[in-house]
C-alpha cells in the first residue's frame, strides 16, 4: 500500500531538527518523466533503527493516511528502505510545523486562529466519514503550507501530518508526557483509540493555538500530569468564553458526549462570525 522509492532517487540537504523517534530533513526526489530528470522538494522523514520494531506501526500511520486524500492531508509520496533505515518522504511543506511559527512570535489576527481550527475541524470531519482515527493531533503535527497575509487577503493553510507511531507501541511514560493532547481514558486502555480521542486532542490543539503555541502545562512532570487527569481538571479558560465552552466540550472526561466535528465546525462558524473577533482583531503577542 505504499509506492516503494529507490535510496538512490534520494538527496539529502540539511537537517531539519527530529520528532520522537525521527529524524526530519529538508532533501529532494529525483524523478525522470517524458525523459526528463525532475528534482522534487521533499521532507524525509528517517525513523531511527533502534525503534525497527516501530516501523511498521510509523508506515501503517502514514500508510492509513496516503490511502485517503484530502487538501488539509499530508501527502505521503512513499518509502524508502535502507539496510537499517526506514525513510519516509512527505511532500515539503514550506513553512513547517506550527507549533515552531507560533513560537516564534507571529503575532496572527484571532481571524487568521479560527482560520486553522477550521481547517483542522475539516480535515478531521473527513477522517469520521471515513472512521479512520488519526491519534495524535496536535501543533506539532499541523504544518503550515501557507502564511495568510491579511493585507494580502490572503489566509492561512495547513496540512495534517502522519500520525508517526501509534500511542498503543508507546511507553506509559510516554503517553503520560502526552497529557493533555492524550484523551484521558487512553491511560488504561492505549488501544481503545476511537474518533472520540481525537475530539480531545482537538480541544487541546485549539487551546495551543490560541496560546500563541505555546505547550499547556509546560514544564510539569509525569506525576503532576497524571494528577491533572486523576483530578479531571481543565485547561485555564480562554477569556472568550465561547472559545473555551468549545474546547471544554471537546475535552470532556466523558468521551461520549464530545461534540461530532459537524458541531465543532457550527460553532467555529458562530465564533468567526462573533463581535469578538473585530474587537480583537490582532491581539498583541503576550509571551
Ligand atoms: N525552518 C524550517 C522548516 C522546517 C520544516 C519544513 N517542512 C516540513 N514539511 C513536512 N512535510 C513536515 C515537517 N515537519 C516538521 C516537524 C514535523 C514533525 O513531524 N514535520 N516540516 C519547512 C520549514
Amino acid at each position: 500500500q505504499f509506492h516503494m522509492i529507490k535510496y538512490n532517487d534520494l538527496k539529502w540537504d540539511e537537517s531539519l531538527g527530529q520528532g520522537s523517534f525521527t529524524r526530519i530533513f529538508k532533501g529532494y526526489k529525483i524523478d525522470i518523466r517524458d525523459g526528463e530528470k525532475h528534482m522534487t522538494e521533499v521532507l524525509l522523514k528517517e525513523l531511527d533503527a533502534v525503534h525497527k520494531n516501530c516501523w511498521e506501526s510509523l508506515f501503517e500511520a502514514a500508510s492509513l493516511m496516503s490511502q485517503i486524500s484530502h487538501k488539509h492531508l499530508l501527502l505521503v509520496y512513499g518509502v524508502s528502505v535502507h539496510g537499517v533505515k526506514n525513510i519516509m518522504v512527505q511532500e515539503f511543506v514550506k513553512h513547517g510545523a506550527l507549533d515552531l511559527y507560533l513560537k516564534r512570535g507571529r503575532s496572527v489576527s484571532v481571524s487568521w486562529k479560527l482560520d486553522v481550527a477550521k481547517q483542522l475541524a475539516s480535515a478531521l470531519n473527513f477522517l469520521e466519514e471515513k472512521n479512520i482515527v488519526h491519534g495524535n493531533i496536535c501543533a506539532k503535527n499541523l504544518l503550515l503550507a501557507r502564511e495568510g497575509d491579511p493585507s494580502q487577503g490572503t489566509s492561512p493553510f495547513i496540512k495534517l501530518s502522519d500520525p508517526g507511531i501509534s500511542v498503543a507501541m508507546l511507553g506509559k511514560d510516554v503517553v503520560l508526557d502526552r497529557i493533555p493532547w492524550v484523551a484521558p481514558e487512553l491511560l488504561e486502555a492505549p488501544d481503545d483509540l476511537t474518533l472520540e480521542c481525537d475530539k480531545w486532542s482537538f480541544g487541546a490543539t485549539v487551546w495551543e493555538i490560541f496560546n500563541n503555541g505555546n505547550s499547556p502545562l509546560r514544564g510539569w512532570n509525569l506525576d503532576e500530569k497524571r494528577q491533572f487527569y486523576e483530578g479531571f481538571q481543565q485547561l485555564p479558560p480562554s477569556q472568550w468564553t465561547e472559545l473555551a465552552d468549545l474546547i471544554s466540550q471537546c475535552m470532556d472526561y466523558q468521551a461520549a458526549v464530545r461534540p461530532s466535528c459537524r458541531s465543532i465546525i457550527r460553532q467555529l462558524n458562530s465564533l468567526i462570525t462573533s463581535d469578538y473577533v473585530i474587537l480583537h482583531a490582532t491581539e498583541p503577542v503576550t509571551q
